[in-house]
């Protein structure tokens, strides 16, 4: 059993961990050694591989075929040293400037140390102030896109150019590469093709909404929604402007935020909140080196990367989150996310470090958000005290519908043009002078949003969010928020807490919490890491093997025949069109 990795991959995560958690000049220089030497390593193991080339495809054992399979791509590593030196320190200056990025307060420019979290983060969330939220978005685009607009110039260069080295047209398709399918694409545009007219109506309703709080000169009756209205600084969920929204709002709010912090609640409880779900699934409890070197709060006096992320330092024991965890129910949930890449972690670390990954990306951004369905419960949230009652009724439904909507079907159209954007720039059929045109093209196209003010080439918008500027592929996201829904309804039924033929069991009440049964089917699909391929891995799962629309669908059907009744009641029209020019290309 390979039960360590290499000490090459254990030293190089050790220094891009050391450096994420405080950026300082001595630890970007040891990260950048260490990838080097890494690179070098696997260059080897590669070249090892090669002479096999040409035997390993008849091998007998499909197990061993795979394994050779994956370490013939052999990545980034395939550049010339030199232009993996400059790859290497674009990504890491680009993912530098986002994180340390500060802006001066709206109402006092003498204050310029506000951060992205918690500073903007909150303002984005709580304040009404039209003026503020214009401020707040335009400066923070100018202190992250802006300033990597040239970097992203020539880390698109590099990338095509170890992406052909790879046998690949352009980087784009070496993204692919894991899906392990030539029609990922055209399955992906039908998903999407799928789940647009919920997401119209949910947009018509939120427009109604906004402009009524607003006025109609800020939100206009049939254009686009302006982008920083929406609570999140990229407008990807809307979660955070449910108190303007609210349909029913006599009822209680499922936003159980001002309770965790009337109850006292820390990172720390949050953190042991999850695990507790976790292992009431009879799924892994964290190892001990989690609790004494993860980094789950913010810490004072230093710069670091505060996108939360998870770490596995290839040696089957160390195993971290770095989080700057705020109390908050959207913290919560990402607490839920992060702790559901360490349970993949822990249930494949016994396998070939080459099957070390989720089935396909998208599963791995799917484990926490599936156990975070049945977290946002009335019923859960009431059975860990965070809810004081719950009201069964058709109103209180639709209040809880809307607000998981817009946490989950806001987030499709932005999770799928976040590639579809990249992907156009890898493969060229959208050239530099282009860019931030064709970015708001899609944005306007695909989620009816518009910029508070008009963009130009001038600036770069799409650096304005972590994944450009830290070089981090997106559609698992989206393959994530259709998928997750699939493994809810396949755990819910072992749970016996959804039955199709049940109306008082619907998808969208079901808390899968305490089920050993689901709890052993999730573990049993993760413990394939990427041995086998994803549709066998969903199909273990979830009786099927390809991603499935319908599922998502089926939770919302309540809500998507309520939001349908209540557009056409006020005579909305759905979807958007305008006359304005969001972008102009002139330098
Ligand atoms: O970025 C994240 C969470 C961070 C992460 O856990 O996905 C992290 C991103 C990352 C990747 C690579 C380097 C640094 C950060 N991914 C991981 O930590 C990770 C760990 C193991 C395998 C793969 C990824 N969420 C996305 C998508 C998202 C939006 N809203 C959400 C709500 C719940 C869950 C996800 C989201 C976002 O914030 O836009
Ligand atoms: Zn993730």
């Amino acid at each position: 059993m390979d039960v360590r990795g290499s000490q090459e991959c254990t030293e190089v995560s050790m220094a891009s961990w050391n450096y994420a958690s405080d950026i300082t000049e001595k630890h970007r220089k040891v990260k950048a050694a260490a990838q080097l030497k890494y690179a070098a390593w696997q260059k080897e193991a590669w070249e090892s591989v090669r002479k096999w080339s040409g035997k390993w495809e008849t091998l007998s054992d499909p197990f061993l075929r795979r394994q050779f399979k994956f370490m013939s791509i052999l990545g980034t590593a395939a550049l010339p040293k030199q232009d993996l030196e400059k790859y290497n320190n674009l990504v890491t200056e680009m993912s530098t400037l986002y994180s340390t990025a500060k802006i001066c307060e709206y109402k006092n420019p003498k204050n310029c140390k506000l951060e992205l979290e918690p500073d903007l983060t909150r303002i984005l969330r709580s304040s009404r102030d039209y003026g503020e939220l214009e401020h707040v978005r335009k400066m923070w685009r100018h202190q992250t896109g802006r300033r990597i607009r040239d970097h992203y110039k020539l880390f698109v260069k590099l990338a095509n150019k170890a992406a052909k080295l790879n046998g690949f047209d352009n980087m784009g398709d070496m993204w692919l590469y894991p899906y392990e399918s030539d029609v990922f694409r055209s399955d992906l545009a039908e998903l999407w093709k799928q789940l647009m007219p919920l997401y119209q109506q949910l947009h018509a309703y939120v427009r109604r909404k906004l402009r009524e709080n607003y006025g109609e000169e800020h939100v206009s009756r049939r254009g686009p929604i302006p982008a920083h209205l929406l609570g999140n600084m990229w407008a990807q969920n809307w979660g955070e402007v449910y108190d303007l929204v609210i349909p029913y709002p006599g009822k209680v709010s499922v936003d159980v935020t001002p309770q965790m912090v009337a109850q006292g609640y820390t990172p720390e409880r949050m953190f042991e909140l999850s695990e507790a779900f976790f292992v009431s699934l009879n799924l892994t409890r964290m190892p001990e080196e989690f609790w004494q070197h993860s980094i789950i709060e913010k810490p004072q006096g230093r710069d670091l990367v505060c996108h939360a992320s998870a770490w596995d330092f290839c040696n089957g024991k160390d195993f971290r989150i770095k989080q700057c965890t705020d109390v908050t129910m959207n913290d919560l949930i990402t607490v839920h996310h992060e702790m559901g890449h360490i349970e993949y972690f822990l249930k494949y670390k016994d396998l070939p470090e080459v099957f070390r990954s989720g089935a396909n990306p998208g599963f791995h951004e799917a484990v926490g958000d599936v156990l975070a369905l049945s977290v946002a419960t009335p019923k859960h949230l009431h059975e860990i005290g965070l809810l004081e009652e719950v009201q069964d009724d058709p109103e209180a439904d639709i209040n809880f519908l809307l607000s998981m909507a817009l946490d989950k079907i806001t987030f499709l159209p932005f999770g799928y043009l976040m590639d579809l954007w990249r992907w156009d720039v890898f493969s060229g059929k959208t050239s530099e002078q282009d860019w931030n045109c064709a970015w708001w093209d899609l944005r306007y196209k695909l989620q009816g949003i518009k910029p508070p003010v008009q963009r130009s080439e001038y600036d770069f918008d799409p650096g304005a969010k972590y994944h450009i500027a830290g070089n981090v592929p997106y559609i698992r996201y989206f393959v994530s928020f259709v998928i997750q829904f699939q493994f809810h309804k396949a755990l819910c039924m072992k749970a016996g807490e959804y039955d199709p033929l049940d109306p008082s069991k619907p998808l969208h009440k079901c808390d899968i919490y305490k089920s050993t049964e689901a709890g052993n089917a999730l573990g049993d699909m993760l413990q394939m890491g990427s041995s086998k391929e994803w549709p066998e891995a969903m199909a273990a799962l979830t009786g099927t093997r390809r991603m499935d629309a319908s599922v998502i669908r089926e939770y919302f059907k309540p809500l998507e025949l309520w939001l349908t009744d209540n557009n056409e009641q006020h005579r909305e029209s759905i979807g958007w069109e305008t006359d304005e020019v969001l972008c102009t290309s002139e330098e």
